[in-house]
This record gives structure tokens, sequence and C-alpha cells, in this order.
């Protein structure tokens, strides 16, 4: 069965929408953050054509020649996330997203992934890192394009919360990221011996949470990404893909403002579903991330009506010297 909920957007954003539907879909979020921490989200707007055509780049990019992706390079720092990183370059470890006293498991084993990470093209301290225009014409306005189509969709999304989580001012969230510093992320993974991948030997990328407020993810048809059973958090549960929605999912930013309300649930990829006339090779996977964060300096605390029965459980922090913390030590 699968556990994760599909929730239909359009009751939310439909022009003629009613406050209760509004309503209803809002906390229809909530509460697959607060159980599972992710989410199928349909109605969501963004056009399949839109989204085909966005894997159409991707895979057009990672099919160009190495030399030619690293015209585009990651730089060594982890914290400034743009450009491209080679198989074996980034390896995803987890840290406590509470106790931020340094890793848990001391994994650095590389995935098996190749990746290109865009910014905000406004944003002037962070700057973009494009190939020459030669290389792939057309790849950057198409891409800024589809940065700020989401950017639209995540601000319907924080207002959803606001709304669900009945804040006495229903767009503090949104206000928290007006800057909009998100991180449009393309994924590929190549074809792997399949039984390195049962095995465990390789990973396409190891379990880990992530550390913002949202993702929203779009996947193509292979399959493999897996998330921690909510109720046994060994286990892991495939999120088949599900064709026209966007798997979201909660961050540890997002759960520590909510004051472990929600959850940041571990999720990997590996091996796809056995499929007939499987060969000894996995078919390569192609996937697409969109991070949103809140603004630089955002001080992240207990949000109202989020206190429980204990109280706010941690202190304040700094949003980017958190995160930037948590990307340096993945590189
Ligand atoms: O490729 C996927 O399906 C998941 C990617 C992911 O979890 C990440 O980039 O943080
Ligand atoms: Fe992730």
């Amino acid at each position: 069965m699968n556990q994760v909920p599909i929730v239909d957007f359009s009751a939310f954003t439909r022009d003629d929408a009613t406050e209760e539907e509004r309503k209803r879909t809002a906390a229809e979020i909530i509460d697959a953050f607060k159980n599972v921490g992710f989410l199928y989200l349909s109605g969501h707007g963004v056009s399949d054509d839109l989204v085909n055509e966005t894997f159409n780049w991707s895979s057009k990019l990672f099919a160009l020649p190495y030399e030619t992706k690293m015209l585009a390079p990651h730089p060594p720092d982890g914290a400034y996330h743009r450009g491209y990183s080679g198989v074996g370059k980034e390896k995803v470890v987890q840290i406590d997203p509470i106790k931020e006293k340094g890793a848990v498991t001391s994994r650095k084993v590389p995935d098996v992934k190749e990746s290109y990470e865009i910014g905000n093209e406004t944003d002037t301290k962070l700057l973009n890192i494009w190939l020459p225009e030669d290389a792939l014409p057309g790849f950057r306005p198409f891409m800024t394009k589809f940065y700020v189509r989401m950017t639209l969709l995540a601000r319907q999304l924080l207002l959803a919360l606001g709304v669900g989580l009945s804040l006495p001012d229903q767009e503090f969230l949104l206000k928290a990221h007006t800057h909009e510093r998100y991180q449009l992320r393309l994924l590929h993974y190549p074809p792997v011996p399949m039984k390195d991948l049962r095995q465990g030997e390789k990973e396409r990328i190891a379990a880990h949470t992530d550390f913002g407020t949202l993702t929203f993810l779009f996947q193509d048809s292979v399959g493999g990404l897996e998330v921690a059973s909510p109720t046994d958090p060994a286990t892991f549960l495939p999120v088949t893909p599900i064709p026209g929605t966007i798997v979201i999912n909660v961050g540890d930013m997002l759960q520590r403002w909510t004051n472990d309300t929600f959850r940041s649930t571990m999720h990997r990829v590996r091996a796809p579903p056995p499929a007939e006339g499987e060969g000894d090779t996995t078919m390569p996977r192609y996937s697409i991330p969109f991070f949103i964060s809140p603004d630089d300096q955002t001080i992240v605390s207990c949000l109202p009506g989020c206190e429980g029965e204990t109280g706010a459980k941690y202190e304040p922090v700094n949003s980017r010297e958190w995160s930037d913390a948590r990307l340096r030590a993945t590189y």
C-alpha cells in the first residue's frame, strides 16, 4: 500500500475555491506533513508539457561530454551550491538536524549520481554558474523560466501552510521566503550494476533528510525513491512515481520551525523495483528537486500554535549559518 498521501492542490488554488475548500486542502497538507513528512501533489498547475521539456533539457545536459559539463564546475566550497558536479563528487551525509553535533553516520561513500544546481538569476550574491551559451543553446533561458514557475508554486504552498497551521499572520512563512534563494537541481543517476544497488554496495543517493523548508521533486518513471516508514523508521517504503504529481517533503528547517510537529523524513534512492526481463544494469534515472529555504538570517523559532505541551524545544537558529554548515559537510 502506498502510504504517501495524494493531495489535490487545485481545491486550494482555483479562483472559485471556497474558504471551506481551501481550509480542507490546507488541512490535508498539514496532516501529511505531520504523519509522513511526504505527499504527492496533484492539481498543482505545472503543466506536463513544461515538466517533460525540463526533463528533456536535463538529459541533453548530462549527455554532453564531461569536459563540456566541467565548463560550469561546482566550486570546491560546498556552501556555494551552483553548477555541475560529476559522478562521485557529492557524498550525502546525515547530520543530526536537532542536536547539530555533527554527523550521525560517518558514511562518505560517493553517491552514483551527477548533478547541476541552479539558483535565482536575480541573486547578486550567489551567482549562477552556467555553461557557455553555445555549449547548450537555450538551456539557460529555459531553466530560468522553469525556476520562476516553481517559485510561484512555492508561494502558494507556503500560504497553504499558513492557513493550515492557523498562523496569526497567514503570510508569515511566505514573508520569510521573499528573496527566493531557492535551488533547482537536475539529477542524473547513470546505469549501475543492479546487484550493487540491490545489495546496498552502491547507492544512488544515501539516506538523508533535506535541510531547507520544503522540497518539490519531479521524478521520471524509473522508480527507486524510498521514504522511511512513519511507523518503523528502519523500513523504507517506495515512493512510486505517479505521473502528473510532484512529491513534496518537509525539510529540517520546517521540522524545527514547527517544533517537530512536522516530520523531516529520511529518504534515499536505491534500486528500482524488479522489472520483467530486467538486465544486469539499471536504467538511468533522472529527477528534478526544487528546494526552498528561508531568506538569509531568518531566525527560525517555534511557530505560534506549535508549542504543544512541552513548549518550544529548540533555541532559535539563524537559517543561513545552519544550512551552510550542512552543505559544507556534503563536499
Ligand atoms: O532523486 C530523487 O528522487 C531524490 C533526490 C533527493 O532526495 C535530494 O536531492 O535531496
Ligand atoms: Fe532529498
